[in-house]
């Protein structure tokens, strides 16, 4: 976490933060070209402007094999959806993206997973500014035991940033997650007294407090009834103009309503081994996934015939 090349000062966000570069360039290279193959090619329709390119991405829990060979791109101020069967890898690709699976000491990762031209599992990068840049919502609204404004001032304390007001910042986070209105009064209270639609904003808020350009949401509206969830959802439409999203959810018309493209996961059985793994089956933009997609695995789960 020294040198800082020319390509970090593209749109990693790097010059913006003047932070010091979080992987080495040139490997996105190889996914790249494979990514451009494949538009080319007139098969399914990739982003153009990719943020992430995942290339062979194989995650092993110890000896089980849980996704086998993920080639995937996201694309910039998109929001892409990672849907499929219980079991079939969503929230372990979703945890590559941070490196989030680091923190569950069996997990191995293979593969490439490319930030904007960078390999996240470089050798110099620092997890801690790779979660940074790209945060993460989880399932269950988990703010601190701590103040409202605590909760969003956390991540940019801890993780040293420059900030001129911090007033400001937890003002412009708060109103980013369309929780301003709501809160702007009792911004000492605690936390855990906001109603669980309240919270996940807020959390959403202290997610981007730390000025990413990558929100990950894993299952984010799962414990919302529906009034928080469409807010949530119209929340995410905002927030795409200024982030790039990637969520996991079991809900297919959220998937539907909310996101430009859509990866469809299913567990497979290994023909060496016969054991059992996730794969991608089909990647392609949404509508095209549910109005006319070209796997008959895709159509049977998004029909409701399996899974
Ligand atoms: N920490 C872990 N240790 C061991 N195995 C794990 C761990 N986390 C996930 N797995 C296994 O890896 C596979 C993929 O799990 P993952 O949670 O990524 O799937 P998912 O599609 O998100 O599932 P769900 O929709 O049920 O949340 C599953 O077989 C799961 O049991």
């Amino acid at each position: 976490m020294t040198d800082q090349t020319e390509t970090d000062q593209t749109e990693s966000g790097l010059a913006r933060t003047a932070q010091p570069h979080i992987g080495r360039p040139g490997r996105h290279s190889a996914a790249s070209e494979t990514h451009h193959a494949a538009r080319d090619e007139g098969k399914a329709d990739v982003p153009p402007d990719p943020v992430f390119v995942t290339d062979k991405l194989n995650v092993y829990y110890g000896n089980f094999h849980a996704v086998t060979d993920v080639d995937l791109s996201f694309g910039k101020n998109e929001i892409t959806a990672l849907i499929g069967p219980s079991g079939c890898g969503k929230s372990t690709v979703l945890r590559c993206l941070n490196r989030m699976n680091d923190l569950i000491p069996t997990a191995r990762v293979e593969g490439t997973v490319s930030y904007h031209g960078h390999d996240i599992y470089g050798e110099r990068v620092d997890p801690i500014e790779v979660r940074r840049r790209i945060g993460m919502v989880f399932q269950k609204p988990n703010p601190f035991p701590k103040s409202i404004y605590d909760n969003v001032a956390y991540g940019p304390r801890v993780t040293g940033m420059k900030v001129d007001s911090m007033d400001d910042l937890v003002e412009s986070a708060l109103t980013g997650a369309a929780l301003w209105d709501e809160v702007k009064d009792k911004l000492k209270q605690n936390a855990n007294g906001l109603s669980g639609g309240q919270q996940q904003r807020l959390c959403i808020a202290r997610a981007i407090a730390t000025t990413p350009d990558v929100v990950l949401m894993d299952e984010p509206c799962s414990a919302l009834d529906p009034i928080a969830t469409l807010k949530i959802e119209e929340l995410m439409a905002e927030l795409r103009n200024r982030y790039t999203i990637v969520i996991v959810t079991h809900n297919m018309q959220q998937a539907a309503r909310v996101s430009d493209r859509t990866a469809f996961f299913s567990v497979q059985q290994k023909s060496e081994t016969g054991d059992r793994t996730g794969a991608l089956v089909e990647f392609d933009k949404t509508t095209k996934i549910f109005e006319s997609p070209s796997d008959r695995r895709t159509e049977d789960y998004i029909s409701g015939r399996f899974g």
